[in-house]
């Protein structure tokens, strides 16, 4: 019997990120119509919580402290730009109280509650993981600043 081999895994770093209102952030990137969290993969040498606050600057402009991101869990799922690849992805959570906005290769943000997100052009692991553990957050009360 053979074995199908493991497909690749791709490390990223993300975020659920909220605001006040205890909305939180997706993004659409350049040439895609799938929304999901900001973020993306983590450099050799780099770790999680660094590439982190490299993709946000970079993203969403946002400037953010090591202090400012608070550590989810690691989370797998189907890769939504790469067929045939998995994401395993650490998952911070971030408050952001001032205004954030596109940059580099961000195509459309987009803030929703998480329980009236919309669930067809969502990335496996926004869809499946990180929104309903958005939910669970804010109905613990802890999602708001
Ligand atoms: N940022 C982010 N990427 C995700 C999520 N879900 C998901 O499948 N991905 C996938 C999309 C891509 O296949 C991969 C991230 O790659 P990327 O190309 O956006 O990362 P990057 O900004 O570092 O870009 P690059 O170095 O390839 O130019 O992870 C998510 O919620 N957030």
């Amino acid at each position: 019997m053979t074995r199908s081999p493991l497909p690749p895994v791709i490390r990223i770093a993300t975020a659920l990120i909220f605001n006040p209102e205890g909305e939180t952030l997706l993004v659409r990137k350049e040439g895609s119509h799938i929304f999901m969290q900001a973020g993306g993969k983590i450099d050799a040498q780099e770790t999680a919580v660094h590439a982190l606050i490299r993709e946000l600057y970079e993203e969403l402009g946002l400037a953010l402290s090591m202090e400012e991101a608070e550590y989810l869990g690691s989370f797998s799922a189907e890769a939504a730009h790469e067929p045939g690849h998995l994401i395993q992805a650490d998952v911070f959570r971030v408050l952001v109280s001032t205004p954030v906005s596109a940059q580099a290769e961000i195509e459309e943000l987009l803030w929703v509650s998480p329980l009236e997100a919309p669930t067809d052009c969502l990335a496996p692991l926004t869809r499946d993981i990180l929104m309903p553990l958005a939910v669970k957050l804010l109905q613990g009360g802890c999602a708001r600043l």
